[in-house]
């Protein structure tokens, strides 16, 4: 272990807050040189500020939004390629960490320490990296609808409050969409409800953990339904069946999404964004990053 090349981003109001000191201490004694983020941006700019310096390893104690931004700072610095990543999960959500394995504070530290080390894929929407997942329509309005006080008293419940809420002025999205299968081409052009693209996760068959070393995209496109109806709860429960009526679904090396004009709401691991197209793609094993002991290279 070289130390001096170990950093960390801390974001000290993730989550419920109150972890910050603790864990500030866990990581400095593991040799990371810890620095705060003190407002929404400051992730990315020490994300791409350890790109630039070098850093070998960059552990990231936050939650999903925290993450996404350190990723993307060290997408800016041309560093993925070059850096051990890890996740300390304090946030609301943390769908990362819970993908891979990583459950709780202490155990995550051991594992940003001397944790197994796998390159997974890396999604991009145009150019901005995605790690869990990118996606349109019903959920991604209804994750921006989603107050910070609701979502800081409920967590993921709130997307499925909000969710329903939404249903009822939500009325699809109008879009062409074009994807390299991993069995050809496929084209869809239609209203759909959602579009649902996975890196880390996927959101048909039993969900859960995709697998995130095989070079593609978990893509679920959801046909515009009727308000109430069952797959709109089925899509709150990430419960897709492979074969339920309405959904296509396909692993992807990339595609692309056209709006017809116009704007598409997408979320990128959280993050919100408008495009009237986007295009989507996943670089194979481009990131190593630090696993819990239940993380599954091959889950399918
Ligand atoms: N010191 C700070 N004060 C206020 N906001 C901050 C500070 N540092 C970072 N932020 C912002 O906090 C927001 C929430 O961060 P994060 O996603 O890590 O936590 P979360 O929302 O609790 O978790 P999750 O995304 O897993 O549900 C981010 O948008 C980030 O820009």
């Amino acid at each position: 272990m070289q130390v001096g090349s170990r950093r960390a981003v801390l974001n000290p109001v993730s989550g419920d807050g109150g972890h910050a000191d603790a864990v500030e201490r866990l990581l400095s004694a593991r040799g990371f040189a810890v620095a705060r983020t003190e407002g929404p941006g400051d992730a990315l700019e020490l994300g791409r500020a350890a790109g630039e310096a070098g850093a070998t390893e960059v552990a990231v104690a936050g939650g999903d939004g925290t993450v996404n931004e350190v990723v993307r700072g060290l997408a800016r610095a041309d560093h993925l390629e070059a850096v051990t990543l890890s996740v300390i999960p304090v946030g609301t959500a943390n769908l990362l960490a819970g993908t891979i394995g990583v459950d709780d504070r202490q155990q995550a530290i051991e594992v940003a320490d001397t944790g197994d080390v796998r390159s997974i894929d890396v999604g991009f929407a145009d150019e901005e990296p995605f790690l869990v997942s990118c996606i349109a329509g019903l959920p991604a309005e209804a994750s921006l609808a989603a107050s910070s006080d609701l979502k800081s008293r409920f967590g993921t419940l709130a997307f499925l409050v909000t969710g329903a809420q939404e249903a009822i002025e939500f009325d699809g999205l109008d879009i062409t969409i074009e994807a390299v299968g991993e069995d050809g081409p496929v084209s869809w052009s239609g209203s759909a409800t959602c579009l649902l693209v996975g890196n880390a996760r996927k959101f048909v068959e039993r969900g859960g953990q995709a697998a995130m070393e095989d070079g593609l995209l978990d893509v679920a496109i959801v046909e515009r339904m009727p308000t109430g109806n069952l797959v709109a709860e089925a899509i709150g429960h990430r419960l897709l069946a492979a074969d339920t009526e309405g959904v296509t679904h396909v692993r992807a090396t990339a595609l692309s999404v056209d709006g017809h004009g116009d704007p598409v709401t997408f979320s990128r691991d959280g993050e919100v964004a408008e495009h009237e197209r986007l295009d989507i793609r996943v670089r194979k094993r481009t990131l190593d990053l630090r696993v819990g002991p239940d993380y599954d290279p091959d889950p399918r």
